[in-house]
């Protein structure tokens, strides 16, 4: 996705580039909400995306990444087979200093005024309370408390897809699935990054784990018996597979030259900085890369059920398939020999084009 600094400066002709249909830029001056919600796509259904809130060093980057995320949302739902558009939301703040029952709330009055064109979902820096809050304003969000007749917390089932796109790519590179000995660093101990800890030390894995949040680093490794790892030194560390479960673009021209792993497979949404230069940096480099939003796919599945009328066991059934949509991908991506991230996106945006033409016709 060409969201780089060398990307067009007016604001139309970027939207232009990406594809997106609609960009709301919500302010509140009584709460304090400054949100950015984007749709990209509605061709397959309602947008449906995660609200974000982060500290975002300039309104620039709070932009850039709503933009790179609403589109990641719609190729996730494209190869993931499900009838729902891409969209998502990123509110400007520090979410443990600023978030407030009120800022949700509002943001969920924003939301309600797109008429169930986007539907929300938790992502980072939200969590089921802040669905919950957004609930009492709009029936146009996912991932709220069973209690509320939610599907709960998504991130168990998200760790879970990532994990099947782990043994997808352990079995494409090592010729079987098993994790048993295989090392792994979890970058981001949060949420999903905990519950992936927990998931490959059930399957006997050696985990690494590193966190910006150092208390977390200390209370994660000692539960699941991983190893802790300095934020600053992950890049030195021998483990055979990289999963970065923190925030994107950890994948980038400083960072590939250090990487001594063989698959990067992660739960963060947009890891490549730039995907058409990094995605082919790694194919020449030898390193197997999971595409982010066809592995991470398990969070939209569980809000995706929710939807339908929630089934755990579809929704667990939909997420082992992750495993056979990363094979698909690495298949096309060796057939044509092209970056793994073009093998999905042209997966994705096929579906998206044949759905389109069928939508057109009577
Ligand atoms: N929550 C979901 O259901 C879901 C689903 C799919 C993808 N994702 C993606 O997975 C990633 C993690 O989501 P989450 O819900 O676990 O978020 P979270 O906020 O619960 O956890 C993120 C963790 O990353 C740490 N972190 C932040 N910057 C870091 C850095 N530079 N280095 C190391 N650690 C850092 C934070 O301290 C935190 O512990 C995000 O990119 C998110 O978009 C989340």
């Amino acid at each position: 996705m060409p969201l780089t600094d060398n990307t067009p400066s007016s604001i139309f002709d970027l939207l232009q580039a990406l594809g997106h249909q609609k960009v709301v830029f919500c302010n509140d001056p009584d709460t304090g909400l400054k949100a950015i919600i984007a749709v990209h796509d509605t061709t397959l259904g309602p947008a449906l995306g995660g609200t974000r809130m982060w500290t975002y060093k300039s309104e620039t980057d709070a932009l850039r990444d709503v933009l790179r995320l609403s589109k990641s949302m719609t190729y996730k739902a494209s190869v993931s087979g499900l009838n729902i558009g891409g969209g998502s939301a990123v509110i400007m703040g520090d979410p443990r200093r600023d978030k407030t029952e009120a800022m949700m709330r509002k943001l969920g009055r924003f939301i309600k005024n797109l008429n169930g064109e986007f539907i929300t979902a938790e992502d980072m820096g939200t969590n089921t309370r802040d669905m919950e809050y957004i609930r009492m304003e709009t029936e146009h969000v996912t991932g709220v408390p069973e209690t509320m007749g939610g599907s709960g917390d998504p991130t168990p089932i998200a760790a879970r897809g990532v994990l099947m796109g782990i043994k997808a790519s352990v079995k494409e590179l090592f010729g079987a699935d098993t994790l048993v000995g295989r090392s792994v660093i979890v970058q981001g101990i949060g949420h999903v990054g905990e519950n992936l800890v927990k998931l490959l030390r059930e399957e006997s894995a050696k985990v690494y784990v590193s966190d910006i949040n150092e208390e977390r680093v200390v209370q994660v490794s000692k539960k699941y018996g991983a190893q802790p790892v300095a934020n600053n030194t992950i890049f030195d560390i021998n483990a055979e597979i990289y999963a970065p479960c923190a925030l994107g673009a950890t994948v980038n021209s400083r960072t590939i030259g250090k990487l001594k792993c063989a698959i990067i497979a992660g739960s963060a949404n947009n890891q490549l900085e730039d995907e058409n230069i990094h995605g082919r940096m790694l194919l020449d480099k030898g390193i197997l890369y999971a595409p982010d939003y066809v592995i991470n796919a398990g969070g939209l599945i569980n809000c995706y059920s929710e939807l339908m009328g929630f089934s755990k066991k579809r929704t667990l059934q939909l997420t082992e398939n992750i495993y056979n949509a990363t094979r698909n991908v690495l298949k096309l991506s060796k057939a044509e020999n092209i970056s793994t991230i073009e093998a999905a996106n042209k997966i994705a945006e096929k579906r998206i084009a044949d759905i389109r033409k069928i939508k057109s016709s009577y």
